[in-house]
C-alpha cells in the first residue's frame, strides 16, 4: 500500500461528507458568476439606459445570492471540518493502537519525541488538508474555469487574452510542487529531532542538574534549532519565491483587463457594463491566483506528513500473536528452555539456555551484569523471539500461544520501574483494575509498602509518576511489586525487585512471597545471594550462558563461579551451611 492509498482507505469512510462538502463548493462557485453579470446589468440598463425601476429588483437579486452564499459558505465549512476532525479521530485511535503492537525491537529504535510529533504536528498538517485545502482548491479551479467561461460569452477576444497566463501559472505549480516536497521532508525531520531532543532532556533533567550540564545541553539544543530554523527558512523561501509571480500573474490580468478591455469598449466592441461584468468577474481569475503558492505547499506539507506517518505506521512488529494462537486462560506455570539462543545486531546475547521449571517453583537467577538474565525473562514473556530453540510454558511453545493471553498470566516487576501519573492506588491496580481496595492494600502489604504509603498525607490517593510526588527507589520498587503481586498471576518475574530495599524489607518480601509460592512459579533475578538462595532453582549465568544450575547447597559444594560469589558476599562459608551440606 503506499502511503496515499492508506489515506484514502480513512478519507472514503466520509466519502459522503466531502461529496456533499464539494457539492455545496460548486454551489458556491456557480453563484459568485451571478453577481458580476448583474453588476454589468445595472451600468448598461439603469444608468446608462436610465431604466431605473429595474435598480431595486437587481440590489434585492444581489442580495439574495450574496446570503445565500453565505449560508451555504457556513454549511460547507461545518461538513469539511466535521469530516477532518472525524477522520483524525479514526486516524489517531488506528495509529495509537499500532503503536501499542509494537514490540520491544521498535521502541528500542524509536525516539518518544519523534513519535510525538507524528501523532500532533503530521496529524494536524492532514486535518489542514482536508478541513480546509481540499474545498479551497477545489473552489479555486472551479471559480477560475466559471469566469473564464463567462468572459467567454461576453468576448471571445478578451477571454483568450485572460488565457495567455495559464501556461505561465501551469509551469510555476509545476516548479514549486517539485521544490515543496524535499523541503517540507527536511523541515519535518528536523522538527521531530527537536522535538526528541526536548523530551529527552525534560525527562532527563535530574542527570542533566546532577552532572551540572546545563551549558552542554543548551549547546546542543541551540544545534537542533539552527537545523529546523534553516530547515524552517528553506522551505519558506519555496513560497516567498512563487507566491509574488503568483502575484504577479494576477495583477497581469488587471492590466490586460484594463488595457484591452477599455480599448475595446473605445472601438465599441464591448459595452461599459460589459467591461464592468469582466470586472467583477476578475477577482474570480485573480484570487485562484494568488493562493495557488499557498496551496501548493499546504499540499506539500500534507503528503509529506501522510508518508511520515505512514513510514511509522507501516513498520511491522517481528513478534506477533499467531493467526490462530492457543488461547490458555489460566496458566500452572510449567516451564522449559530447551536450546533456547538469541541474537540481536549480529551479537548473540544468550546461547544454548536449557533448564525446567515446575508449576510452583521459585527460580533464583544470579550473574555478572549484562550477562543476559533479564533477556531470558524477556524471552519467556515474548518481547522477543527466540533465535533458535524453543520456550515452553505449560508444554506450548511461546510463538504459538495467543500473546495477550501469555502475558495476562505474567505478572512482572521491571528493573525500571515505571509509575503512570496516577494515584498510587490506581497505578496498584493497574493490572486489575475492578479490584477492591482492601486487595490493592493486601498486595502493599505483602510488598511492604502499606506503611509508607498511609504515611504520605493523600494515603493511596498520592498523586505519582512524571506530576507527583517523588518516591525513593525503594519505594518505587514496593509499589511496583504489588502491582505485579495483584495481578495473582501464574508466572511472577522480579527482576532486580528488592535491590533498592534493606535487609530486613527483603527478608519481610521473601517471608510474604512464599505465601503464594504453591499457586505462581517465581523467578527473582538478583545479586545479593540472599534474594535467592531459598530457591528451589538457581541459574547462574556469565557472558550469555548458564554456566551453573543447582540448589544454593549443591553450588556452593560445587565450588564454582556461585561458590566464590557466596564466599565474597558473606566472607568465610558459615559453618551452618557446611554441616547442612555433610548432613546431606
Ligand atoms: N534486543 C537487544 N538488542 C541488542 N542488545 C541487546 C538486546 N537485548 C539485550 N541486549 C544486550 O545483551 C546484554 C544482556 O542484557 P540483559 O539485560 O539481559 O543483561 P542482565 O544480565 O539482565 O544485566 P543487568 O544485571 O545489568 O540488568 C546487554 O549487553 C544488552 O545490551
Amino acid at each position: 500500500m503506499t502511503p496515499m492509498k492508506w489515506f484514502y482507505s480513512f478519507l472514503k469512510k466520509y466519502r459522503g461528507h466531502m461529496i456533499l462538502g464539494l457539492l455545496l463548493t460548486t454551489v458556491i462557485s456557480a453563484l459568485s458568476i451571478i453577481n458580476p453579470y448583474i453588476s454589468g446589468q445595472i451600468v448598461d440598463q439603469v444608468i446608462k439606459g436610465e431604466n431605473y425601476d429595474k435598480l431595486l429588483p437587481l440590489v434585492g437579486c444581489l442580495m439574495v445570492v450574496t446570503v445565500v452564499i453565505g449560508v451555504t459558505r457556513f454549511f460547507y465549512q461545518v461538513v469539511f471540518e466535521t469530516a477532518s476532525q472525524r477522520l483524525l479521530y479514526d486516524m489517531r485511535d488506528k495509529v495509537y493502537r499500532k503503536l501499542l503492537e509494537e514490540d520491544f525491537s521498535f521502541y528500542n529504535k524509536k525516539r518518544t519525541g519523534d513519535l510525538m510529533s507524528r501523532q500532533t504536528g503530521d496529524m494536524e498538517a492532514i486535518r489542514h488538508f482536508v478541513a480546509y485545502v481540499v474545498y479551497v482548491s477545489y473552489q479555486s479551479i472551479l471559480m477560475f474555469l466559471f469566469a473564464l467561461i463567462m468572459i467567454f460569452t461576453v468576448n471571445t477576444k478578451l477571454a483568450l487574452c485572460m488565457i495567455l497566463v495559464l501556461p505561465f501559472t501551469a509551469l510555476a505549480t509545476y516548479r514549486q510542487s517539485k521544490e515543496v516536497h524535499p523541503a517540507f521532508k527536511r523541515n519535518r525531520d528536523c522538527f521531530s529531532s527537536l522535538n526528541a531532543f526536548v523530551q529527552e532532556n525534560i525527562s532527563g533533567n535530574r542527570v542533566v542538574k546532577a552532572f551540572a550540564k546545563e551549558e552542554f545541553e543548551i549547546d546542543k539544543f541551540t544545534r537542533e534549532n539552527d537545523k529546523f530554523r534553516a530547515a524552517q527558512i528553506d522551505a519558506s523561501k519555496i513560497w516567498m519565491k512563487y507566491v509574488p509571480v503568483f502575484e504577479v500573474l494576477s495583477y497581469v490580468l488587471t492590466i490586460l483587463l484594463i488595457f484591452y478591455g477599455g480599448h475595446m469598449v473605445i472601438q465599441n466592441e464591448i459595452t461599459m457594463g460589459q467591461l464592468v461584468t469582466v470586472n467583477g468577474y476578475l477577482w474570480m481569475l485573480n484570487n485562484p491566483l494568488r493562493m495557488a503558492g499557498w496551496l501548493v505547499n499546504d499540499v506539500g506539507n500534507f503528503v509529506t506528513s501522510v508518508e511520515k506517518i505512514y513510514a511509522t505506521y507501516s513498520e511491522e512488529p517481528q513478534v506477533k500473536t499467531p493467526a490462530t494462537g492457543i488461547i490458555k486462560k489460566h496458566l500452572k506455570g510449567e516451564i522449559v528452555f530447551q536450546n533456547v539462543s538469541y541474537r540481536a545486531d549480529d551479537e548473540d546475547i544468550v546461547m544454548d539456555i536449557n533448564f525446567k521449571v515446575k508449576p510452583g517453583q521459585t527460580v533464583g537467577i544470579i550473574g555478572s551484569t549484562g550477562s543476559g538474565k533479564s533477556t531470558i525473562m524477556n524471552l519467556l514473556c515474548r518481547f522477543y523471539d527466540t533465535t533458535s530453540g524453543q520456550v515452553l510454558v505449560d508444554g506450548t511453545d511461546v510463538k504459538d500461544m495467543d500473546l495477550y493471553h501469555l502475558r495476562d498470566n505474567i505478572g512482572m516487576a521491571m528493573q525500571d520501574v515505571f509509575l503512570f501519573s496516577d494515584t498510587i492506588e490506581g497505578n496498584i491496580a493497574y493490572g486489575r483494575p475492578d479490584c477492591s481496595f482492601e486487595e490493592v492494600k493486601k498486595a502493599a502489604v505483602m510488598a511492604d509498602a502499606n506503611h509508607f504509603i498511609s504515611a504520605l498525607p493523600d494515603g493511596y490517593d498520592t498523586i505519582v509518576g512524571e506530576r507527583g510526588v517523588g518516591l525513593s527507589g525503594g519505594q518505587k520498587q514496593r509499589i511496583s511489586l504489588a502491582r505485579a503481586l495483584l495481578k495473582k498471576p501464574s508466572i511472577l518475574i522480579l527482576d532486580d525487585t528488592t535491590s533498592a530495599v534493606d535487609m530486613e524489607t527483603e527478608s519481610y518480601i521473601q517471608s510474604q512471597l512464599k505465601k503464594i509460592e504453591k499457586n505462581c512459579t517465581i523467578f527473582v533475578i538478583a545479586y545479593r545471594i540472599s534474594s535467592i538462595k531459598d530457591a528451589d532453582l538457581i541459574l547462574v549465568m556469565n557472558n550469555g550462558r548458564i554456566i551453573e544450575q543447582g540448589t544454593h547447597e549443591s553450588l556452593v559444594a560445587a565450588g564454582g563461579y556461585y561458590a566464590t560469589a557466596f564466599r565474597n558476599q558473606y566472607g568465610e562459608v558459615p559453618n551452618e551451611v557446611l554441616v547442612g551440606m555433610e548432613e546431606k
